[in-house]
């Protein structure tokens, strides 16, 4: 019943720690040799329990690489008796991929009466067939067989890596474990009291708990903003960080040990791809509207959508022929891109001197450290493995993912005050910064329903000076414009709160005086009339006087032209007012007059 699972996987399941393994693999291989050649061969060493209540066994483990055919139990047992194998030297043994199976050996001492309960774990979900002997007195007393080859019914603890409990008799009790797996051969062993693997669990799941808690509520966020806003970079946002955490799920076995355990792993491999492309496309994609590189890195930008093209197709080609290995190079190939790509796209942003760039490198960049820490660590270089180095991926992806967010948030909120400052120009005359003919209208149309609906009263005052086409041609257009600029100042200094008023075109101004009556309205414009009379401008040392004509129309009692205010009367109000105007026009200008 021993379900093999293609060896391919494991490749890709390692990309992720392996992410950035090229730059890495010779240093990784260097390091290998020279765990090798400085370890010395010794002897295993013996854990006294139930003084050692937890740990990672790395250094504590005897091994040796099985490379000349299967060997059995007690060959292996020979070999480690022969000293010619190695010591680990860090927490986690690491040896490379696609190499031949490792046999390790410890031993444990209980000096207690009593059995003591303890758990092993190996806690890479990519290995693929594990194989545990518990040898007492030299008997064999267990054999745990476990790693992802099996289905979860049949693995020890139904886990989502290899692990089992076993009660420690008092005594010597030697540990030998066997595993053979294609991928990363990246082995951290942990031991610990039941008591503290449970522990060890509970803090784990809050981590993890927590940073795709925060990565989760990103995207659904995003997602949301995307679905009411319909801005592509909230969907790919949204899209990217679902992928990510998708992967990492599956990548850490959590996907397939609560979800969907029983789709077997045919399913499990291709799953990766897929999540692999979508969130490295919609990265990328994201990333490209985000710093908006077609307009100034247009290279970059159009090698970018290539690669977003042609490695996915590469990809579904593979998928379509079920060549995993083929697809899952190329998903190498699509992450290291992806790595790249978005520290190459800060970097032309930030010389373009585009907004966000330092934010954006400061992100990208941090998500690859992170990522080599992780690598690092797995490789058992420079890096010490623990729980928050193996999940330093995952922190620094939640960095990114936060940092990006706070950039689309900035861009949002940047995107609004340019929509407000179109808004305004959309309604503001530019000359006067009185509002135009829009604005008037805007602003007036709450305020008459206002009045209509309470039956107050409301006027409408046109106001156009006087030979303004003299100042323009004795004096020039710039004078002309100071006269209107002059007059705007006026109307603004004599308006009363609540008076809406306007540059209607030309040399014509409007007032829209509300809770005033026709006759209240009259006595407003002769104020005002009065005011710009006494305006002077100054021309070459001589002043000129300026002067308007009024035209007034407005209601009384609610009531205009024996009609009561209604949406449609505002119209004829004014063409009423532009009537009385062309009169104190006729009648000799500098006047107000009342609509008939
Ligand atoms: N400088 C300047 N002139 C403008 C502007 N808008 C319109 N004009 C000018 O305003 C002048 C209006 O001339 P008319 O309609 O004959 O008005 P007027 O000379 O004031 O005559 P009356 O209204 O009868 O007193 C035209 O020469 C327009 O070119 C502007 O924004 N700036």
């Amino acid at each position: 019943m021993l379900k093999l699972y293609p060896h391919s996987f494991h490749y890709l399941s390692g990309i992720f720690h392996w992410y950035l393994s090229f730059p890495f693999m010779f240093i990784r291989h260097l390091f290998i040799f020279a765990i090798f050649s400085i370890s010395g061969f010794v002897s295993a060493e013996t854990l006294t329990l139930p003084d050692f209540k937890q740990g990672t066994l790395g250094k504590h483990l005897q091994y040796f690489q099985e490379l000349n055919g299967q060997l059995t139990l007690d060959e292996a047992k020979q070999k480690f008796r022969s000293s010619m194998t190695k010591k680990g030297s860090s927490h986690s043994i690491s040896l490379g991929i696609n190499v031949a199976p490792v046999w390790m050996n410890f031993a444990v001492n209980n000096t207690n009466d009593l059995a003591e309960l303890y758990r092993l774990s190996i806690e890479t979900p990519w290995l693929d067939v594990i194989d545990t002997w518990l040898v007492q007195d030299g008997k064999v007393i267990k054999h745990i067989a476990g790693g992802d080859a099996y289905p979860y019914s049949q693995r020890p603890m139904p886990y989502r890596f290899y692990a089992f409990e076993h009660h420690f008799n008092q005594g010597k009790t030697e540990v030998y474990i066997r595993i053979a797996t294609k991928g990363p051969l990246a082995i951290p062993v942990h031991f610990s009291s039941v008591k503290k693997a449970i522990e060890r669990d509970i803090t784990s799941s809050f981590q993890y708990g927590l940073l795709y808690g925060i990565m989760l509520a990103l995207a659904l966020y995003n997602l949301v903003l995307f679905v009411f806003i319909r801005q592509k970079e909230y969907g790919l946002y949204s899209l990217y960080l679902f992928g990510f955490v998708l992967n990492s799920l599956s990548y850490t076995g959590q996907l397939h040990t609560v979800i969907t355990y029983d789709f077997g792993p045919y399913f499990q491999d291709w799953l990766d791809i897929f999540l692999m492309i979508t969130y490295s496309v919609a990265g990328l994609h994201f990333a490209r509207l985000l710093l908006k590189t077609k307009f100034y890195a247009l290279k970059l930008d159009q090698f970018v959508v290539r690669i977003t093209i042609v490695i996915p197709v590469g990809m579904v080609i593979g998928f379509v022929f079920d060549q995993l290995f083929f697809s899952m190079v190329l998903a190498f190939l699509l992450n290291t891109c992806f790595a790249v790509l978005f520290i190459a796209m800060g970097i032309r942003a930030l010389l373009a001197n585009k907004p966000f760039a330092v934010i954006f490198i400061l992100s990208s960049v941090t998500a690859a450290i992170c990522i080599t820490i992780s690598t690092l660590a797995v490789a058992g270089f420079l890096v010490p493995y623990n729980g928050y180095t193996f999940k330093a991926i995952e922190l620094g992806m939640a960095f990114e993912a936060i940092l990006l967010a706070v950039i689309l948030a900035r861009q949002f909120r940047m995107a609004k005050l340019d929509k407000m400052i179109a808004e305004t120009y959309a309604r503001t005359d530019a000359l006067t910064q009185l509002n135009n003919r829009r604005g008037f209208q805007e602003l007036t149309q709450p305020i008459w329903q206002g009045i209509i609906r309470t039956r107050r009263d409301a006027a409408i005052v046109l106001l156009d000076i006087d030979f303004f086409k003299r100042f323009n041609d004795q004096y020039g257009h710039e004078i002309g414009d100071k006269v209107l600029v002059k007059v705007a100042q006026c109307l603004k200094e004599t308006a009363r709160k609540g008076d809406v008023f306007a540059r209607w075109g030309g040399e014509e101004f409007i007032l829209f005086l509300p809770e005033t009556t026709e006759k209240q309205a009259y006595l407003q414009a002769e104020r005002i009339r009065a005011a710009i009379e006494m305006l002077e401008i100054q021309v070459i040392k001589l002043p000129l006087s300026i002067t308007a004509s009024f035209g007034v129309a407005g209601s009384t009692e609610n009531r205009f032209q024996d009609e009561p205010l209604s949406l449609s009367v505002l119209e004829p109000m004014i063409n009423s007012a532009d009537r009385a105007l062309y009169v104190a026009k006729q009648k000799g200008k500098n006047q107000v007059c009342l609509s008939k």
